[in-house]
């Protein structure tokens, strides 16, 4: 019942809809916020690879513009240099190559990479025939030069596409990505100045006008690309670094490659003979482009490093908004528990209790509970102690407005309930017995020894009648010196021999006075049978048969059969 109780409760149906809401609702939130903290990490992530990824094109981009240099060196080399010339252009071969396998098939498909090589093996094979010994038609060194230029053109534009579809798919890193293409466009652009003046030099020709033009623009390039540069970003971590090695490549490239270059270009202009060989002019320019690639690899590693570090943040922010989440959940359940078990069950548990009192069902379990409750259940351990003593004194006095002080029999209030519960244990066939007792001349006791005296008198006769009287007996006083018993019998005979009993006991009795004296005394007896119906006939029978021993002579019986007693 007290299950029912508790699962019925408003209170318990409000928490459990209320804890239910609060579920929901943390659920919703914790949805969005792990989602949220989810897809920073995976993005950082994602960058990490695109950036990996988009580092090796770059790489191919800057390697192809070096072996580009190199093969320009073999070109131009003389007998003196060749050796030199040939090992680096070999090597700077090997670079590319294994450069080129780095790069992952979904950027580079083999389709892409197989026109890139055939490409390539085109330029390399022009640039081969040098290999063998220095070789003297400019028309043909022009061949391998342009040859070389564009098989690094094809990857270059291979780059520009791929450079488009990274930013599409990373539009957050688009600053990021932007910088490392102008980076290798940097590199490339620069390659390709030197590469417009090697057949001027060459040949000791000055420069044509559409030759002067593809300068300009190509300077025009380059300041582009050191401006695109210069823009402070966010995603460098050790910007000072960058921006150091990025001035240290400026300023050697102005004042070797880039002076060098403008030197050349006033003598073409003057129309001066050239005062560097295309040779030395291939070493030197390629000499004063060293540490473009240095500049790449500490960009992309400081890119790297950037996305790492946010990488990890969301990885952080993530892990933390678990543990947050994990945190309000179990607290949230802890606490729904805690209110559960330590208020709502003990204060229903109470509150059936507190019913349970007020209905006198004292058999209910105390409860030990939080401190509240405890509080709680001490008050009503007091009040139900109040109501246990409450109850005790309302019984006493009950008895007491029932109970003659004098005697310690009925009085006729406590006769009168006592009888209507007798009468209703029996059956309405059952015949009831009513006997009235009153002491002859009692007047004279009182008048003799004195109203104490017959007090006392009273109280004896009380006792007495009390000891005679079987258990299922009724005893009392109903007036002055007036008793009555009452019982149910079905023996007449019994009857009689039980209220000659009470007539012997009266004839016995002793009353010692306070001064010594014995008072002896004698009643008068009116008996009446009757069903329970009868009540108020039996009473006055009772009376009258009272009467008839008082009016021949006192201590007699009179109403029962046809035998007066004596
Ligand atoms: N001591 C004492 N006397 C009481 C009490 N109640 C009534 N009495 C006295 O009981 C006496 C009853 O007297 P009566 O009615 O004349 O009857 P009686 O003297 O017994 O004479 P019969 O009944 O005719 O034999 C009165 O004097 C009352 O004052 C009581 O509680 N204590």
């Amino acid at each position: 019942m007290k299950t029912l109780l508790a699962i019925n409760s408003p209170l318990i149906k409000k928490i459990a809809t209320f804890s239910f809401l609060i579920v929901c609702l943390a659920s919703v939130l914790s949805w969005g916020l792990i989602k949220d903290a989810y897809e920073h990490y995976s993005q950082a992530q994602n960058n990490i690879e695109q950036f990996s990824d988009f580092y090796r094109v770059l790489d191919v981009s800057n390697k192809l513009a070096e072996e580009r240099g190199y093969a320009n060196q073999l070109i131009f080399a003389t007998v003196g240099s060749m050796a030199h010339a040939k090992a680096a252009f070999i090597k700077s071969q090997m670079e590319t190559d294994e450069a080129l396998t780095k790069v992952p098939q979904d950027i580079l498909s083999s389709a892409l990479l197989q026109n890139t090589l055939s490409h390539l093996i085109r330029g390399r094979e022009e640039v081969d025939i040098y290999a063998a010994g220095p070789r003297t038609d400019p028309h043909e060194a022009r061949k391998a030069v342009d040859m070389m230029m564009e098989s690094t053109e094809y990857f270059h534009n291979v780059l520009f596409v791929k450079t488009e579809s990274f930013i599409k798919m990373e539009p957050t890193a688009f600053s990021a990505i932007l910088q490392g293409q102008a980076l290798g466009e940097l590199r490339n652009s620069t390659g390709k100045l030197g590469s417009y003046f090697l057949y001027y030099l060459n040949t000791g020709t000055p420069l044509s006008e559409s030759q002067l033009e593809k300068i300009s623009r190509a300077w025009q390039q380059i300041e582009t690309q050191w401006w695109l540069l210069g823009i402070p970003t966010s995603y460098s971590s050790d910007t000072d670094s960058f921006r150091t090695l990025m001035l240290k490549t400026r300023h050697n490239f102005q004042n070797k490659g880039a002076a060098l270059i403008r030197h050349l270009q006033t003598q073409s202009e003057n129309r001066e003979s050239y005062s560097v060989s295309v040779s030395e002019f291939t070493v030197r320019y390629q000499d004063s482009l060293n540490t473009f690639n240095d500049m790449l690899q500490m960009y992309l590693f400081n890119v790297h490093q950037y996305y790492g570090k946010v990488k990890n943040q969301a990885l952080e922010h993530f892990v933390l908004t678990l543990i947050i989440l994990f945190t309000i959940y179990s607290l949230a359940i802890i606490g729904i528990l805690y209110i559960h078990f330590n208020v709502v069950k003990p204060l229903l548990k109470l509150n059936v209790r507190a019913k349970s009192m007020g209905e006198d069902d004292v058999s209910s379990p105390a409860y030990q509970e939080v401190c509240e409750i405890k509080a709680l259940q001490s008050s009503l351990d007091k009040l139900e102690e109040h109501i246990d003593e409450n109850r005790i004194l309302s019984d006493e006095l009950k008895k007491l407005t029932e109970i003659d002080a004098l005697t310690g029999v009925l009085n006729r209030r406590g006769f009168e309930l006592q009888r209507e519960k007798l009468l209703a244990t029996v059956s309405a066939d059952t015949p009831v017995w009513l006997v009235l007792i009153d002491i002859d001349h009692f007047k004279r006791i009182n008048d003799t020894w004195g109203h104490p005296a017959g007090d006392k008198v009273l109280a004896s006769l009380g006792d007495t009648l009390n000891h005679v009287a079987l258990p299922n007996w009724m005893v009392a006083r109903i007036g002055g010196e007036e008793f009555a018993v009452m019982f149910s019998s079905d023996s007449q005979q019994d009857v009689l021999n039980s209220v000659r009993r009470l007539q012997m006991a009266c004839r016995n009795l002793r009353v010692m006075t306070d001064n010594g004296e014995v008072i002896r005394l004698t009643a008068s007896f009116g008996v009446a049978k009757g069903l329970p119906a009868d009540q108020d006939r039996m009473m006055s029978d009772a009376d009258q048969a009272l009467y008839q021993s008082k009016k021949t002579g006192r201590d007699k019986i009179t109403g029962i059969g046809d035998a007066e007693s004596h």
